[in-house]
């Protein structure tokens, strides 16, 4: 099978993007697996498929899926690249400013700004409300290893690790999301850092953390995996993406890392979130919808034989 295709990234989460408007196209996870291989595929986070939409308010359907092929509810880089997909193409015009696209995890409206040649550059995504009730992340977690009482709501609490017990808030924005927020990083032991001499969010060995607590027990579902610092004007992240592994940015994990922040009593509502492949702009708004600005870049588009 022939497919065109177009490579697009939101800060480095990159995506290969599918035509399947009248196709009506099913990859195997074989075929995800091999699109998004970095050495014998075309290379990505995940491949989106750009459908139809049942939903009469609703643009088009992004069907995301992981690069191991396995099926995601939400991807917030993803559907800013997905706004840009069908603004830079004409199936949403560049006057409108606005759609709604549509997504496993319901109707996300979506505000954008184009440049003088109408292409998209930015946009801003009304990712909803996150879901915060353990059942419904979901995390399955004895009510007494819960800190907070009032709401049960898993926030700091901790989660066993051959490297001891790490506390994780735990949020859904559409997808299950374990954050932690690592205060002193003197306190955590040298083996989890590529360099012992110098702990730091960015010398963390997320790939052995990550993995593990992607697919802890307590995560019926599995979870994307953040850990993050706190500092005196933005939240930095990192992010071990369930069925991808670490990636260079995360829409919802950012999302549900700036709710934890306020959540903990870290942060505001509303904060620069800085990943490795750049800065988001999020806001958790007084209605309690999740609001997340960033870029959409297209990289290039090609044929591949499948
Ligand atoms: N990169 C995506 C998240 C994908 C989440 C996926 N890995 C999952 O299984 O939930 C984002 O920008 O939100």
């Amino acid at each position: 099978m022939e497919l065109d295709f177009v490579k697009l990234h939101g800060l480095g989460n990159d995506f290969v993007f599918i035509d399947d408007f009248s196709r009506d196209i099913e990859l195997t996870q074989e075929q995800v697996a091999l699109l998004c291989d970095r050495h014998f595929g075309i290379g990505a986070d995940g491949v989106i498929m750009v459908r139809p939409s049942k939903r009469s308010e609703c643009a088009a359907y992004m069907h995301y899926i992981n690069a191991d092929g396995t099926l995601a509810q939400m991807c917030g880089n993803g559907v800013r690249c997905f706004a840009k997909y069908l603004v830079d193409r004409g199936f949403v015009l560049a006057s409108d400013g606005s759609f709604v696209a549509d997504t496993l995890a319901g109707p996300k409206p979506i505000s954008f700004e184009v440049d003088k040649h109408d292409k998209l550059t930015f946009a801003t995504v009304d990712m909803g409300h996150p879901v915060l009730e353990p059942q419904n992340v979901p995390v399955d977690l004895p009510a007494n290893a819960l800190t907070d009482d009032e709401t049960g709501f898993v926030k700091d609490s901790a989660i066993e690790s051959p490297w001891g017990a790490f506390a994780f808030t735990c949020v859904s924005m559409g997808n299950p999301h374990a954050i932690c927020f690592i205060d002193d990083f003197s306190t955590l032991p040298d083996e989890l850092f590529v360099s012992a001499s110098d702990k730091c969010l960015a010398t963390l060995d997320l790939n052995r953390i990550g993995a593990y607590y992607e697919s802890h027990l307590v995560f019926p579902e599995k979870t994307n995996v953040e850990f993050a610092h706190v500092g005196n004007d933005a939240i930095e992240m990192r992010v071990f993406e369930r069925g991808c592994g670490e990636t260079l940015a995360c829409g919802t994990g950012a999302c549900a890392t700036n709710v934890a922040a306020a959540l903990t009593g870290r942060a505001s509502r509303e904060n620069d979130v800085i990943l490795r492949g750049g800065t988001l702009h999020i806001k958790w708004d007084a209605d309690d919808h999740v609001m997340m600005t960033g870029p959409a870049t297209e990289a290039f588009q090609g044929t591949v034989e499948l």
